[in-house]
Parts: C-alpha cells; sequence; structure tokens
C-alpha cells in the first residue's frame, strides 16, 4: 500500500527530517509510528499525503509513484487518504453534520447521498445523537471522533493519524485506538503516528521507528535463523 525507498527530505534552509528512509506497509495492516519530538513522524505522513515533497527517494502508494503525480491530480490522490490530527481542525462554526460532509460535497455527492454516508460515519463513530450539535458543544473525545468520522466518511482505504490521542486521558486514547482497529478489521490500512509508549506497548501492533530522521526500527521480526 505504502513504499518508501531511500527517501530523504530536507526543508527549505537546511534541516535534514528524513535520511534514507525505507519501510513498506501492506494493504489492509495497521502500525504504529513512534519517536522523539523532531524525528521526522509527521514529516514522514506529509510525504504520503503529498502535502511535501521528498528531496530524494521515492514514495509509492499501491505501486505509483507520486513524484510522477502532476499538481491537478493531487486532490484524486488524497481523496483514498483519510486524514486525522491532534487537533482535530474541525470548523467550528459548523455543526459536526457540516463538519463530516464537506469531504463529500466537495467531491459532488448529492446532499441525499452525504447524508445517509454522514449518519452511517457518525454511527460507527458513536456520535449519532450529536449530529446537530457545534464542536464546542462535545467533549475533546468526542470531537476527536467527529474528525475520524469525516476522515472515513468517503471510506478511504488508508487512515493516517498525526497524534490522535494527543490531548486525551489514557482512558479516551484507548476508545480512539478501538476505532482505528474497528476500521483496520473492516480492512482500511491505518498509520499512527505518536509518541505515547504506553498506548503502544498495550497494543500488539507493529511500531515503526524513527530516530533523527533514520528508521532505527520498521517493527518487522528478523526471520530466525
Ligand atoms: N516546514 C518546515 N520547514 C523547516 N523545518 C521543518 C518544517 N517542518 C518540520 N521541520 C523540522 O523537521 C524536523 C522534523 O519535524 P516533524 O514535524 O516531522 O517531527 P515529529 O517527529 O512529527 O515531531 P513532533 O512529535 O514534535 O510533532 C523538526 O526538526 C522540524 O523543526
Amino acid at each position: 500500500m505504502i513504499k518508501f525507498e531511500q527517501v530523504s527530505k530536507t526543508y527549505p534552509g537546511g534541516f535534514q527530517a528524513l535520511s534514507h528512509v525505507d519501510f513498506h506497509l501492506q494493504k489492509g495492516e495497521m502500525a504504529f509510528l513512534t519517536g522523539h519530538s523532531g524525528a521526522g513522524k509527521s514529516t514522514l505522513l506529509k510525504l504520503i499525503s503529498i502535502m511535501e515533497r521528498p528531496t530524494a527517494g521515492r514514495v509509492l502508494i499501491n505501486d505509483h509513484d507520486l513524484s510522477k503525480i502532476p499538481r491537478r491530480q493531487v486532490p484524486f490522490v488524497r481523496r483514498d487518504i483519510g486524514m486525522i490530527f491532534q487537533d482535530h481542525r474541525l470548523l467550528m462554526d459548523k455543526t459536526v453534520f457540516d463538519n463530516v460532509a464537506l469531504p463529500l460535497l466537495i467531491e459532488g455527492y448529492s446532499i441525499q447521498e452525504a447524508r445517509k454516508r454522514v449518519h452511517a460515519a457518525l454511527d460507527k463513530v458513536g456520535l449519532a445523537d450529536k449530529v446537530r450539535h457545534y464542536p464546542m458543544m462535545l467533549s475533546g473525545g468526542e470531537q476527536q471522533r467527529v474528525g475520524i468520522a469525516r476522515a472515513v466518511v468517503n471510506k478511504p482505504p488508508l487512515l493516517l493519524a498525526d497524534e490522535p490521542t494527543g490531548n486525551l486521558d489514557p482512558k479516551l486514547s484507548m476508545d480512539i485506538i478501538r476505532l482505528f482497529e474497528a476500521f483496520n478489521q473492516v480492512g482500511v490500512a491505518v498509520l499512527i503516528a505518536t509518541h505515547d509508549l504506553g498506548l503502544i506497548a498495550r497494543m500488539r501492533y507493529r511500531t515503526l521507528t524513527l530516530r533523527e530522521g533514520k528508521m532505527i526500527d520498521d517493527g518487522l521480526q528478523e526471520p530466525s535463523a
């Protein structure tokens, strides 16, 4: 699903955020991405969602080299990626319904079809009864779940989450990870960047580890001799 081949990223100004990164996330796989603050986790996610471009190496999604995708095609690639952020990035002056419907309306769905899908997505995250609420009326955990509903509403095959539990207590964090697990169980690939090592330890998922821009562990077992 996602393949990095010797990927390096140097930002304008000269800082090298990623250095010769190789890894492969399979279709339908769920994995954590961890590392110290500044290790390059967000940069790695931004290269997948084409918010940044690598300075060297290749990033492939389903064998398509992202560097070969012209700028006007980028929105079509992004439709296949649901993105979740620590600060959830909801529109505070719009209702839960409007927030979750937004990607569908941008894609040109009819309002009837959008309504059906928004209700299905909110149902999956346990917020069907909050559809007319504004984000301010919701708890932090509920706001994060609205962000997840928005990310999954058009059924993308890949979810990328950048510190999705950063502002939540351990119980709510676990609830959020269980939600990702539920989407993963129906075939969605999930990559979660987090520095919550406690959370990672409680789950049994592959963990990719970055240190100073280098992939020091890709979580795969060495074949035994
Ligand atoms: N647009 C940018 N321009 C210049 N440097 C940047 C830019 N974005 C990130 N960096 C630098 O690249 C390095 C990696 O940043 P990145 O956000 O990928 O790390 P991270 O592992 O996600 O950190 P955190 O856990 O603190 O979010 C940092 O030193 C950061 O200052």
